[in-house]
């Protein structure tokens, strides 16, 4: 069974030049030391501080026409909605936009930031668990392309505010296919056990109920059997053939079924996992969905923007602990929170060109956070490295400044897009002040 890779993991670690192998946005100039695309890190690092994330439109846009590609390549009838959450960097949203991406999103703050983004309403679908009422009125104003119910509660909620409000909401039907992702168990969304979607037994009566509701016209099907999915393409076989099977039987009872939202969560390589590519994906969505004559989603995050992200920290200062030595950075885990969240293996890389090829010793690398779980790395092969030397994490492009947070009361760090050999910011390092606005002291506290 393929589980991601945890933060101490018993098999030697891939070394630098194995790590960089596999990342053709990423390389080591004998002078300028790690780039991404035409970019010194360095460079990004001197002009915004850190720490800093750095993405590369160029990456975002040859991962999405890869997604693409394949599934043209399958012959399927698919548009890829990017998974907002993974990255709602309006820069990021723009890049990939332009290139014909629609949006998932999961919340009123993701779908104006997929429409300030330039991402046409009809393009968007927002998907979770739990919507707000304000949050299904906001899509239905907008009129986006489909909201997916999770359950009879929530059908009944978009029904009457679509109602009340004089429009037709197109709504899918997530289904729970109670499928094993063989993934961490807190990013598994298919299990009967989880909180997502309707169990696939009580859809039928759910979908042909929908069909007779007022404000509703039922499109077609959803699902989404967690995230970074790296054991192959079986479970996501097995879920798309239950949900073939459901088309066939609501169409048998005269229901319209038009689209099928095939999900994200194709896994990526952060060690040395062997994930599935998007061929593979598209292969199981073609022998699956693929002569049922409905329109195709998918809902991919990481596979698009994980690896077109990097963080780049400093060094504050290297610390000998008792038989043990930690690299303390500037970075935390307000910044990248996967490795203490998942237990999650991130490649950390030296910045300067000299550090690629000096003698490594394992190091625990930290943040100054003050809890032990604000730990990004154990027993790492690294260089010796001097206070205000920089080191990049990578795959850090989605679900890394998404996840960020202002715990120790740090501010959230500064973003920068890279195209060719520019870099813009694309979002400012927050400013103190910011941080401590909005706060207020009750009059009776004045003085
Ligand atoms: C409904 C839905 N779609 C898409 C995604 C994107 O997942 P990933 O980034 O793993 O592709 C998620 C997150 O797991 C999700 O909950
Ligand atoms: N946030 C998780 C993935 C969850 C996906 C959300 N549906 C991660 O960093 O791996």
């Amino acid at each position: 069974m393929a589980a991601p890779a945890p933060l101490l993991h018993p098999d030697p670690d891939p070394s630098f030049t194995e790590l960089l192998a596999i990342r053709p946005q990423l390389r080591m100039d004998p002078l300028a030391g790690l780039m991404l695309e035409e970019v010194p890190l360095a460079r990004i690092a001197a002009a915004h501080g850190t720490p800093v994330w750095a993405y590369s439109a160029g990456t975002l846009r040859r991962r999405l026409a890869t997604l693409q590609g394949a599934l043209a390549e399958a012959r399927l009838d698919a548009q890829v909605h990017f998974a907002v959450k993974a990255n709602p960097n309006l820069a990021v949203l723009r890049t990939l936009g332009d290139q014909g991406a629609g949006a998932d999103v999961v919340s009123e703050g993701e779908l104006r930031a997929a429409r300030a983004a330039g991402i046409p309403a009809a393009h968007i679908v927002f998907s979770g668990v739990g919507k707000t009422l304000a949050e299904i009125r906001l899509a239905l104003s907008e009129d986006i392309q489909q909201i997916n119910a999770e359950s009879a509660e929530e059908v009944a909620m978009i029904s009457a505010t679509a109602a009340a409000m004089g429009r037709t909401a197109r709504v899918a039907l997530r289904v729970n296919p109670d499928v094993d992702a063989k993934t961490h168990a807190k990013i598994t969304t298919g299990k009967s056990e989880n909180k997502f979607g309707i169990a696939i037994g009580d859809a039928p009566a759910l979908y042909a109920r929908m069909a007779g509701l007022p404000g509703i016209r039922p499109v077609g099907l959803a699902v989404h059997i967690g995230s970074q999915i790296t054991a192959g393409v079986g479970a996501y076989r097995t879920a798309y053939g239950h949900l073939a099977d459901l088309v066939r039987s609501l169409r048998a009872q005269g229901l319209v079924v038009e689209r099928v939202d095939c999900g994200g969560g194709l896994g990526i390589p952060y060690r040395d996992e062997p994930a599935p590519n998007p061929a593979a994906l598209a292969g199981a969505i073609a022998a699956t969905l693929g002569n049922l004559g409905v329109a195709l989603m998918v809902e991919p995050g990481r596979w698009i923007a994980g690896p077109a992200g990097v963080l780049v920290a400093s060094v504050i200062l290297q610390k000998q602990g008792a038989g043990r030595r930690f690299l303390v950075l500037d970075a935390a885990m307000n910044d990248l929170v996967r490795p203490a969240m998942y237990e999650a293996w991130h490649g950390i890389l030296p910045v300067a060109p000299a550090d690629f090829t000096a003698p490594l010793a394992p190091a625990d690398v930290v943040g100054p956070i003050c809890e032990s779980g604000d730990t990004f790395a154990r027993n790492r092969g690294l260089p010796s490295l001097q206070p205000a030397s920089l080191v990049a994490f990578l795959d850090a492009g989605a679900y890394g400044a998404a996840m960020s947070s202002t715990y120790n009361n740090r501010p959230l760090a500064a973003e920068v897009l890279v195209e060719g050999d520019r870099f813009a910011l694309v979002r400012e390092r927050q400013t103190q002040e910011a941080l401590l606005a909005g706060q207020a002291l009750p009059p009776w506290m004045a003085r």
